[in-house]
């Protein structure tokens, strides 16, 4: 299914982020920039330093503006040139660097508020070389652009061909789960990711899976007590207010085949519940999509990648189908797109 947003979609170009330079980012824009420079529904532009773009391998044409990147973007990957302050050597961090990364993501930001850029796409970060070398106070970018636009429950979706999984919390230890876990947190969860598959994946009533806690949802309370005390009650205020919400389930059994033609959204209690079978998966294909934003962000699904950064082997498919999709959610906001198409075809019998 596709996520190409439709001919003479008015939305202004995608704005996508450097991410660390130390890692892949430069050559999976650049791979991203070949695949779709044919396509001006999905141009896009990189606000970064200009000689680093280019050392991933495309040809580079620095704009003054957002608005001169459609017209570039056949010839050349745009860049809006904001320098370095030092070196960015493959797989090195250099944390002189780590203030313009956030810089970048802020600038980004503004763009799409302001409407110079239809959505944000973010190329990966190192979260911890950005606290070593800018004080950078968030765990992800999904608590960063919260904290920009003043919302207080970003959610992080990723959506592959195969599988849409929201994490409950996202960011912290497994050890702090358990205390994390609310039942408000549940519920604004659940709704913030229902409307948004309805606004901008067409969804209109989503069959959200809520995954257990515990062993075997908890076996009873044999094995814990969240299912009974936390997860199941809000299940039940959700349904009360009409949403398809169906849990606590095992999580054990809730990404196979069968089970994933069941539901349209998979709700797991933590980052790795959710984030393991879609990496499984759809690693190649999946896209991180932060809900409830008022601007819309996307992400290829994996992170820096160090050990591979400069060699050539960077795939960059997870970014072609982040920035297809966002162009494709702006497209459909600015009302004149096609569906979002990443991960619809899972829970119509295409899930396998
Ligand atoms: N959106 C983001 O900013 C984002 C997402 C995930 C991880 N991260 C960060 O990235 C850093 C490294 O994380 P990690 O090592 O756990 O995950 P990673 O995704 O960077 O790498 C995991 C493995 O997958 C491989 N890989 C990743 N992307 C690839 C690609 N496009 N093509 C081919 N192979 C690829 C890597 O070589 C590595 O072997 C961490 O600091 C993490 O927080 C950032
Ligand atoms: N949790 C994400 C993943 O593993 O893919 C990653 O850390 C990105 O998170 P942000 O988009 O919040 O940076």
């Amino acid at each position: 299914m596709s996520n190409v947003a439709e001919p003479g979609a008015p939305a202004a170009p995608v704005a996508l982020t450097c991410g660390d330079p130390a890692g892949i980012g430069a050559e999976i824009a650049a791979g991203a920039w070949a695949a779709l420079r044919d396509d001006p529904a999905c141009a896009f532009f990189l606000v970064g330093d200009a000689d680093w773009a280019a050392s991933g391998g495309a040809p580079v044409a620095r704009i003054g503006a957002p608005g001169e990147a459609r017209a570039a973007f056949a010839a050349a990957l745009p860049v809006l040139h904001r320098p370095l302050a030092a070196p960015a050597p493959a797989g090195r961090p250099e944390p002189a660097n780590a203030p313009m990364v956030v810089a970048s993501i802020e600038e980004a930001v503004a763009l799409a508020r302001a409407g110079e850029a239809g959505a944000v796409c973010t190329l990966p970060i190192n979260k911890k070389a950005l606290y070593d070398g800018a004080g950078f106070a968030h765990p992800g970018h999904t608590e960063f652009l919260a904290a920009l636009a003043g919302v207080a429950r970003p959610v992080m979706m990723l959506a592959g061909p195969q599988l849409r999984v929201v994490p409950v919390t996202i960011h912290i230890a497994l050890a702090d789960v358990p205390r994390a876990l609310t039942g408000a947190l549940i519920e604004d969860t659940v709704r913030v990711a229902a409307a948004d598959l309805a606004r901008d994946f067409g969804l209109a009533r989503p069959r959200i899976a809520l995954a257990g806690l515990n062993p075997h949802a908890g076996e009873g309370g044999a094995m814990g007590r969240e299912e009974i005390e936390i997860i199941a009650p809000a299940v039940a205020r959700l349904r009360a207010e009409g949403l398809d919400v169906a849990g606590p389930l095992p999580a054990d059994t809730l990404f196979h085949a069968a089970a994933r033609t069941r539901y349209d959204l998979a709700v797991c209690m933590y980052h790795d519940q959710a984030l393991i079978p879609i990496k499984a998966l759809d690693f190649d294909r999946g896209v991180n999509v932060t809900l409830g934003l008022p601007f819309i962000r996307t992400s290829p699904d994996h992170g820096t990648a160090y050990d591979i950064a400069g060699k050539g082997l960077a795939e960059p498919t997870s970014l072609i189908e982040a920035l297809r999709l966002a162009a494709s959610m702006a497209a459909m906001r600015a009302g004149a797109g096609v569906g979002a198409g990443v991960g619809a075809g899972v829970g119509a019998g295409a899930g396998t």
